[in-house]
């Protein structure tokens, strides 16, 4: 099969055709004398329900097809926990599984890019590129009503293939949300994409306003019309096992790869000008590592020749802790709690078939990017830095931009969202994400989500085997650092506050009546630092374990995406991210990838 319509060669060669790779081949291919070869380990789910439909996603994550379910090790900070962590695995990659909340960041999360050392990676030279890959579509005055929505700048919404919409789901929680912030003195401060944000706001998700279906990198980056493209091949179910090089340090060159299909035939497809990564945080690093590229001492160990030694690789690994607070909601608040009533699962999806209205066309959360805060609200500038230089004693390069993204006055240390149900952190099946949010409780419930935007702490991704069906071992590092531990808790503090504002409180059954999860009232630091430990879960934003740094900085590659020591090895995915910025992720790949593609292009001139 690997044979049958494949050339010898392709000008490049993308491994991986999620969310980075499809837009890296969309944009390349638009050379039509340019051939692009993208070989992507899962299927093409373009005609699937279960991925186009919004309101399917729970049924995505735990499925073979779909996901490839890895699960970290246990976590010392979460009383050795292991958490689930799904990667997507098929054309669009995690973009075909995601939560769709399209959410920017602020602009002191890219701008700390460039004070690590990368030149050409400043918000502002990022700007264009938000703009570039979506399109987000204002919402209508009956949304911006409920939720409140005052700034929308029509000049920042974007003119890109991935479509961002305000769905019809909107309700009594959302503006409630809004309300309560308003309440605290935390309304939104700008259009959120802005760059510039604090407080509440909406966001958009990436859901097709026509359609209802989610508008993802398969969709958008790799629609009918560039499907025609005779130069762009997209292989699936094929699995690249490692790179090929040649040459020595510093002068490497990689002439291609070695790919192996569904039935296990092997073969070496070669790359005249580039061979690209985008196989994602957790793969990008593996494929380095069976072909040579890493810390040598791991690479001895495993009786893998050393090509390039780069002790960068599978470190730097970074997400979003984020720790859940369930609130059991009054009868009458909606949750999709509710669909444990297969009548109403059925009456969602007849609803859905006639226009794509209904639960299963939309995605409702509302967000707020707050700054470090207590119980009582957000701390003052010196209240902040007493915090942080009692617990950040290590004053790396790292660390001081690091602090100084959370002193400055509003900026956000913390992204909350919110989710119209429950979620169970005590599960047993690890390999399915969607098992936090199945209803095991019989009541209904609103969350809160409540994430640490800059964490301190870094975990690791690395081999333990050449085998490339072997998964690597996944240590997210969780509250290594004792910092993260000091903010998350306080932030789950004023959670409580937040909950018990009005209207909010409204929405909840008061104590004692009202269930929660968990049972324990953070009322003391100690009792929310337990609550951390027992209810964090992963925000599945892993990205840095390939990071663009200097290269004695365990860097893994430069300002140009290359690997360090090869002439066109490049990486195009968030494992390059050098800080995970504040919020979702999603939007910072696609504009990562839209960067990139421009890079290798100004490169071939
Ligand atoms: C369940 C879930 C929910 C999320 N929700 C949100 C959200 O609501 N908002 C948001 O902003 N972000 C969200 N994210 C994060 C966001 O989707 C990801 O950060 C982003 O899509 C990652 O893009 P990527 O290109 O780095 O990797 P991916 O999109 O994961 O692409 C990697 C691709 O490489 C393929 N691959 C891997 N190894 C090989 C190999 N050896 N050979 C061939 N192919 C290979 C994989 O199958 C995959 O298709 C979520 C992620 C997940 C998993």
């Amino acid at each position: 099969m690997l044979s049958a319509n494949l050339l010898d060669a392709y000008d490049y060669i993308i491994v991986g055709g999620g969310t980075a790779g499809l837009v890296v081949a969309s944009r390349l291919s638009e050379d039509l004398h340019a051939t692009v070869l993208v070989i992507e380990a899962g299927k093409d789910h373009r005609d699937d329900p279960l991925v186009s439909t919004p309101g399917l996603l729970a049924l995505l994550c735990g499925n073979d097809s779909y996901d490839w379910k890895f699960i970290s090790i246990p976590q010392s900070g979460l009383n050795n926990r292991a958490l689930s962590l799904a990667r997507g695995k098929g054309l669009g990659g995690s973009s075909a599984i995601n939560f769709m909340h399209t959410v920017y960041p602020t602009a002191a999360s890219i701008d700390a890019w460039l004070k690590l050392g990368n030149s050409g990676w400043s918000y502002q030279d990022l700007a264009p590129y938000y703009q570039k890959f979506g399109t987000r579509h204002a919402p209508t005055d009956e949304i911006r009503a409920i939720t409140r929505i005052k700034r929308v700048d029509d000049s920042l919404s974007g003119y890109g293939p991935i479509q961002m919409s305000y769905g019809q789901g909107f309700g009594v929680t959302n503006s409630a949300w809004m309300d309560a912030h308003t309440s605290l003195g935390l309304k939104e401060t700008n259009d959120p994409i802005s760059g510039s944000i604090t407080g509440a706001f909406q966001n958009a998700a990436s859901i097709d306003p026509t359609t209802k279906t989610r508008s993802y990198a398969a969709s958008a980056y790799y629609d009918s019309q560039i499907r025609q493209r005779s130069n762009l091949t997209v292989l699936t179910e094929a699995i690249v096992q490692k790179v090929i090089f040649q040459g020595q340090e510093s002068d490497v060159v990689a002439t291609g790869v070695q790919v192996r299909d569904m039935n296990g035939s092997i073969r070496t497809l070669k790359a005249q000008r580039e061979v690209i990564l985008a196989a994602g945080t957790v793969q990008s690093p593996q494929i380095l590592e069976v072909s040579g590229v890493g810390g040598s001492k791991l690479l001895d160990a495993l009786g893998i020749d050393v090509i390039l030694d780069i002790p960068g690789v599978g470190e730097n690994l970074q997400d979003h802790a984020q720790v859940c607070q369930s609130y059991e909601v009054k009868d009458g608040i909606p949750s999709i709690d509710m669909f444990r009533d297969q009548e109403l699962v059925g009456a969602a999806i007849a609803q859905y078939r006639i226009n794509g209205d209904g639960p299963l066309g939309t995605n409702a959360s509302s967000t707020s990017y707050l700054p470090i805060v207590d119980k009582n609200g957000p701390l003052s500038t010196e209240s902040k830095k007493i915090l942080l230089d009692e617990f950040v004693t290590d004053s790396s390069e790292r660390n001081v931009i690091l602090k100084e993204l959370l002193v400055e006055a509003g900026a956000p240390a913390l992204s909350y969202v919110t989710f119209p149900g429950q979620i169970n952190t005590d599960i047993k099946d690890l390999t399915n994400f969607s098992n936090y949010t199945a209803p095991a409780k019989p009541e209904n419930y609103f969350t809160i989500l409540n994430a640490l935007g800059h964490p301190f702490s870094r975990g690791t991704c690395h081999i333990t085997s050449q085998n490339i069906d072997i998964p690597p071992t996944i240590d997210p590092g969780y509250f290594k650092h004792p910092v993260d531990l000091e903010i998350l808790s306080r932030s789950v503090m004023f959670a409580e506050k937040l909950m018990a504002t009005e209207p909010l409180s409204s929405a909840i059954l008061a104590q004692p009546n009202g269930k929660r999860l968990p049972e324990t009232i953070p009322s003391t630091l100690e009792k929310a630092k337990h609550i951390v430990e027992e209810r964090v879960i992963s925000n599945m934003h892993l990205c840095g374990t390939c990071p663009m740094m200097p290269r004695e900085e365990g860097g893994v590659v430069n300002n140009r995406l290359l690997v360090y020591g090869t002439r066109n090895l490049r990486i195009v995915d968030a494992s390059v991210f050098p800080l995970i910025p504040v919020g979702n992720i999603m939007t910072t790949v696609y504009a990562v990838a839209e960067k990139a593609a421009d890079l290798i292009k100004e490169d071939q001139k």
